[in-house]
């Protein structure tokens, strides 16, 4: 990574905005694997229903209708940044936005997630999956515009999700613990298999570019389902899709992050699909997942995580001390970039959230 945050222009309301001057930014500096000046923190999910100020401005408001709207975007993606000092703020959007933009019937249920109207299962389906026109995302890539405009000297991650959960959902038409018609389609119909991950990919690659042309600093591709494969099928049917996706932002020179969930196997290929920067799930040490990345002389790598969500209810002291060994742990990294092991719970305290910055925050990097 050879440029500086201040680098590159960005095109805002039809004229180019001074780039923000970001090189203080210790999530910049840890994801470009410089040892930063404070250990970085942020939260996936760190928008959402655990924030009083998100369910107030939610209230009577569709999840899809305040994803393509741009001031809710902008408000939305600045609420935790305001209350909980993160050193990232993270896009509010849904991996499931580029699929709506393009016309795919997909509702995001309450407590449930992603639902498709028409799953898609055969070969006519995914030779009707639409294209995804970069116009149809103008709304979304507005309320990045916006965001940026509002958000200071604090770097914007942008994300998509992955092929494999893309298709997950698809497929199977929701949420899935074990993902068998998926799974199922990508051992007996490897052609067709490889054909949807392919068009997935090229609608991951389009959202992230807006995303990234419209001001993000930062992307994170989230496949958070891959944990259900195993290392030969994560590497036969799914690498090379998610391998497309950041070799396709790699000029855009902003850090990629790479997260999955049940993926201590999978940690090296996914590192080898292109990433800057490997998120841990709370089930491995960062020491043994860097022992894992560097096996075979690899470099030692930057790598973000991996609180469990879980223990958010736990007590302090129990907090406190997974918060020490897992800042003490990253320090076998290149550089570590704090989080949790996956997304904010709905139910999670903000006050806890904060506390835990705070605590991050005075920890050797
Ligand atoms: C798998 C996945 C999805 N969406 C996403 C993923 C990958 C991240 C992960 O694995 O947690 C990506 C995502 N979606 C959302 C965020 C937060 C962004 C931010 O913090 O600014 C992120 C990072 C908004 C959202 N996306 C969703 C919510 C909850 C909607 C609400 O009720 O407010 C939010 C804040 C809905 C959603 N969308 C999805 C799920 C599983 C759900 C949760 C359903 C539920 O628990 O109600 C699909």
């Amino acid at each position: 990574m050879s440029t500086t945050a201040q680098s590159r222009p960005r095109a805002a309301h039809g004229e180019l905005r001074a780039p923000r001057d970001l090189t203080a930014s210790p999530f910049l500096a840890a994801a470009r694997g410089r040892r930063p000046a404070r250990l970085p923190v942020w939260f996936m999910r760190q928008a959402g229903r655990s924030l009083p100020e998100y369910r107030a401005l939610r209230e009577g408001v569709p999840m899809l209708k305040a994803l393509f709207d741009p001031e809710m975007i902008a408000e939305i993606t600045l609420q935790p940044v305001r209350r909980l000092g993160v050193d990232a703020a993270v896009f509010f959007s849904d991996i499931v936005v580029p699929l709506v933009a393009a016309g795919i019937d997909v509702d995001i249920v309450p407590g449930t997630g992603p639902v498709v109207a028409a799953p898609v299962r055969d070969a006519d389906a995914i030779a009707r999956m639409p294209e995804l026109d970069p116009a149809r995302l103008e709304p979304v890539i507005e309320g990045t515009r916006l965001v940026v405009d509002r958000l200071g000297e604090t770097p914007l991650i942008g994300f998509a999700g992955a092929p494999f959960t893309l298709a997950s959902y698809l497929i199977e038409g929701g949420p899935s613990r074990t993902h068998e018609r998926t799974k199922a389609l990508m051992h007996s119909e490897p052609a067709l298999w490889h054909d949807l991950a392919a068009r997935l990919a090229g609608i991951a690659v389009t959202f992230l570019r807006g995303q990234v042309e419209a001001g993000a600093d930062a992307v994170q591709l989230f496949d958070s389902w891959a944990g259900a494969l195993t290392l030969r099928e994560y590497r036969e049917f799914v690498q090379p899709h998610s391998a497309r996706v950041l070799a396709a932002v790699a000029d855009l020179d902003v850090p990629r992050i790479h997260f999955g969930v049940g993926t201590g196997e999978l940690l090296p290929a996914m590192r080898d699909a292109g990433a800057d920067v490997v998120g841990v799930d709370w089930r491995v040490p960062l020491d043994e997942a860097v022992r894992r990345l560097t096996a075979n002389g690899e470099p030692t790598p930057v790598v973000q995580g991996n609180l469990d969500p879980a223990l958010l209810q736990a007590s302090w002291p129990v907090i406190e001390a997974e918060v020490r060994r897992i800042a003490a742990e990253g320090r076998a990294a290149a550089a570590h970039i704090f989080n949790l092991g996956h997304g904010v719970p709905p139910g999670a305290d903000p006050e806890v959230l904060t506390r835990i910055v705070e605590l991050v925050h005075s920890l050797e990097p």
